[in-house]
């Protein structure tokens, strides 16, 4: 395998998925100019950031079974065009339908995206290389974030709504340029067999029936709806107007969270292909990390101490390199044909869990204003405790349902003769090694 040739793929490939990351978080970052521009009410406003979110989420399956069979060059085309084409419709938007309608077209660009990225992997590189560089293109595409905050942001302050929209969309049209020139889907020409319906209907049944699929998807739901809850939507109005940080120390807290993604996503990709028989343990301890770093501030009596703040942001942000070992269970239990369809499903649990969880929170802000039990002020600090609590309980049943979905993939494991040793004998056995290592090393 030619290995620059290998890494040009997968660099064309993973510009497009931060320019997809870009495009997604634009509109998050135009929000004053948005609801000027729309005349809109925060609650329309958030309707943007939901249907995008939704189409994203409900057209993973699909754009999953597509990528096995279109291939993910196609994909991630059709995905760029999709973007260029909301954001310039956006650009001209002046009422909350068209907006919303821009949206749309960029929700459904954006998931054609990662998937497709992710599934260009096995065809270029030999697997012990994938766990590390599926982190690498992860952290690289969260950068699309930094686009958006820092160069669109400042178009837009400078030069107004329409030229940073322009602008994005003519990002977007930069990638695919990219895309159409260096990707191509497998080193040999012409190796993919194009499935017929019926065999794509077998392939999805599959995916699904695979426990490993499941495990995926749950360890998704589990690990990254904390931190995208926070940074998309209730960590900055929770830090500055409930734990009352400043508004400098609520970006500096927002910033920590991105360089902790990077510093750990390398880490965790080499753990994962070291141990890939305790990568659910692994998901379980940083799912215990982050509903105890939680806890740790919502049970703080008064404002937390900025201490126990920056601990809760760096557990938050382990979440996000960790989610990707979920993507790993897709590609490890199934075969390269049906990988897209798999991490389809596997891509909607953290989303799904995100939607639910920040409408979960907006409610429960609402409701204890309209009871009185936030004193005229939704962001009140005991009100937004009570609130940010809901993670808890989302984060129980998705650990629960990691745990029921790895006791089904164990179970087919032994079916097939690989029996996984009790945590406590592999310690053992590891200590032992290490002993034997070093004593060979003192003779
Ligand atoms: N887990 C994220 C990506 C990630 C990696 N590091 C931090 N976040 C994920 O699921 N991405 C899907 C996507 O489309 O962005």
């Amino acid at each position: 395998m030619n290995s620059s040739r290998a890494l040009l793929v997968w660099a064309a490939g993973v510009a497009a998925y931060l320019v997809a990351v870009t495009q997604r978080t634009t509109f998050g970052v135009a929000g004053l100019e948005a609801t000027d521009r729309f005349s809109a009410s925060a609650s329309q406003l958030s309707v943007f950031t939901v249907v995008q979110l939704l189409v994203y989420a409900g057209l993973q399956v699909p754009v999953g079974v597509l990528v096995d069979r279109w291939g993910p060059r196609t994909l991630i085309v059709t995905g760029g065009v999709l973007m260029a084409l909301g954001q310039a419709h956006l650009a001209f938007a002046d009422t909350v339908g068209a907006g919303i309608a821009g949206r749309l077209l960029v929700g459904a660009g954006d998931a054609m995206t990662f998937i497709s990225v992710l599934r260009l992997l096995p065809a270029w590189f030999e697997p012990r290389r994938i766990p590390v560089l599926t982190q690498w293109t992860g952290i690289i595409g969260q950068l699309g974030q930094v686009v958006s905050v820092l160069p669109f942001v400042a178009v837009l302050s400078v030069a107004g709504w329409q030229s940073a929209f322009l602008s994005a969309a003519a990002l977007s049209a930069l990638a695919v340029l990219l895309a159409v020139v260096l990707i191509r889907d497998s080193p040999v020409a012409g190796t993919r067999t194009v499935q017929t319906i019926r065999e794509t209907g077998t392939s999805l049944a599959a995916a699904w029936k695979q426990p490993g699929t499941r495990l995926g998807l749950w360890t998704h739901f589990t690990i990254q709806f904390p931190g995208t809850v926070f940074v998309l939507m209730w960590g900055y109005p929770y830090l500055v107007r409930a734990e009352k940080v400043g508004e400098g120390a609520a970006s500096a807290l927002m910033t920590l969270f991105v360089a902790v993604g990077i510093v750990c996503g390398p880490l965790l990709g080499r753990y994962v292909g070291r141990h890939p028989l305790r990568r659910s343990t692994m998901v379980l301890a940083i799912a215990a990390l982050m509903a105890g770093a939680w806890l740790a501030v919502l049970l703080y009596p008064g404002p937390a101490p900025l201490v126990l703040l920056t601990l809760l942001v760096v557990a938050l942000a382990v979440g996000g390199p960790g989610s990707m070992i979920a993507f790993d269970f897709a590609r490890t239990f199934n075969p390269a044909a049906r990988m897209g369809t798999a991490t389809g499903i596997v891509n909607i649990g953290g989303f799904l869990a995100s939607l639910l969880t920040m409408f979960a929170i907006g409610t429960v802000l609402d409701i204890l204003l309209g009871t009185g039990f936030s004193q005229g002020d939704l962001y009140a600090l005991p009100s937004f405790r009570l609130a940010m609590s809901v993670q808890i309980l989302v984060l129980a049943v998705g650990a629960t349902a990691v745990v029921i979905a790895r006791r089904r993939v164990r179970r087919r494991m032994a079916e097939q003769g690989v029996v996984v040793p009790p945590l406590r004998d592999a310690l053992a056995r590891e200590r032992r090694r290490r002993r034997e290592q070093r004593a060979a090393r003192g003779r």
